[in-house]
């Protein structure tokens, strides 16, 4: 099997939403193609990545470092025995002459063409993702369903709070039990009461998460978490800097209910970080490394085996990003669950189009690979790649 091109293109996916740190209103996204020379069913496989929301699109580093370095690699040291494409074989081949530390961005880079390469991988051995993940990795055990919640309520021109719970009940119509909402973008006292509204409508705290997206210092973030405490919500997000691990260390001490972190950290050795100084508790706080913005699920697989030796279950995992990648590791690799996107983030947040939410969870399709080619929208924008 040898890499014959590597694409990419940079797609939009700006918008007007905002959440407490950043609006979308030039978010793009890179969208890559590695093709091969190795026939299935008449027509070569070709892989395809890209990368999730609320980092933009890399195509200055794909294009000077890391898709030369594929391409210009000995073929035979990207294979495995079998002679298919080993994504850490290739992962070493992009990482060569790059220094450890300052992660920056170009894990982006990577993770969206370890995603493509896993695509391929899957689809040479002409099966689905989370089937090669549980037969490799979980003893061959994977989930049936994965629990899944959907991600948005965000800040928008105008919105008020009779739009937010009617985008709420949209999604519990969709079939989610659980949703998650913005927070820290506006006064406590209105970001309270739009809590309370959706609290309303979804009628426990268990079914409600907030997402202060790194907006606090320490003072605020205990100031909201005394006034968050009571609700006894799903979780409390990002309430503060990703980086700044003593101040989670010092918010875990007061704020006894769940606290969610890690979509904003990139590497193995920050994941590390976190929980060796972060005071996180292991039997109840959620990580949110996100593969696709993470050097991918080469490193991935790092960052559980580093959990495992600190004591964290992979079932306390549940990936931002709301992508097909990460719900195929969620499902192969027996996660906690994953964050779905149902209206915000087309068309790279979303699932496969025949694959409903029921009672919050979703199935996966048996389909080779991630399953791309199941969704429509994200299916249209890919295939331009082929031209
Ligand atoms: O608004 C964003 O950047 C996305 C986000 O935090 C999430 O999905 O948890
Ligand atoms: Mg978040």
């Amino acid at each position: 099997m040898r890499i014959v091109a590597i694409r990419d293109i940079v797609a939009p996916i700006r918008s007007q939403i905002a959440n407490a740190y950043i609006d979308f209103s030039q978010m793009t996204a890179s969208v890559v193609a590695v093709i091969t020379d190795r026939v299935v069913d008449g027509r070569p496989v070709v892989g395809f990545g890209f990368n999730s929301n609320g980092r933009y699109a890399q195509h200055g580093l794909l294009g000077e470092r890391f898709m030369p370095r594929l391409q210009l690699a000995d073929p035979e040291a990207l294979l495995d025995d079998r002679g298919l494409l080993d994504p850490a074989r290739c992962w070493a081949a992009m990482m060569k002459n790059e220094k450890p530390g300052g992660h920056g961005e170009r894990s982006v880079a990577v993770g969206v063409l370890d995603m493509a390469i896993w695509d391929a991988l899957a689809k040479a051995e002409r099966r689905p993702l989370w089937r090669l993940l549980a037969d490799r990795y979980n003893g061959g055990v994977a989930d049936d369903a994965a629990w899944v919640y959907a991600a948005g309520g965000y800040y928008y021109p105008g919105k008020d709070v009779e739009q937010l719970t009617a985008e709420m009940r949209r999604y519990l119509d969709l079939g989610y039990r659980h949703v998650k909402m913005k927070i820290g973008g506006v006064a406590l006292a209105d970001d309270l009461r739009r809590i309370e509204a959706v609290l309303a409508l979804v009628g426990e705290g268990e079914r409600l998460a907030v997402d202060v997206n790194g907006r606090f210092d320490l003072p605020a973030a205990l100031e909201w978490g005394r006034a968050l405490g009571p609700y006894g919500l799903k979780w409390y997000e990002e309430p503060l800097d990703p980086l700044d691990y003593l101040a989670h260390a010092a918010l875990a001490t007061q704020y006894d209910g769940v606290i969610a972190t890690g979509e904003n950290l990139f590497s193995m050795q920050d994941a590390r970080n976190l929980v060796r100084h972060g005071g996180l508790r292991p039997d109840r706080d959620v990580l949110q490394f996100d593969p696709a913005l993470s050097y991918g699920l080469v490193e991935y697989l790092r960052t559980l085996d580093m959990l495992k030796a600190h004591g964290w279950s992979p079932r306390r995992c549940v990936p931002h990003g709301g992508h097909q990648f990460a719900l195929n590791i969620a499902v192969g690799l027996q996660l906690g669950g994953n964050e779905s996107y149902p209206q915000v983030f087309a068309p790279f947040g979303g699932f496969a189009d025949d694959c409903p939410v029921v009672d919050g969870r979703v199935r996966m399709p048996d389909l080779p690979g991630i399953g791309f080619e199941a969704k429509n929208d994200l299916w249209a924008v890919m295939k331009t790649l082929l031209d």
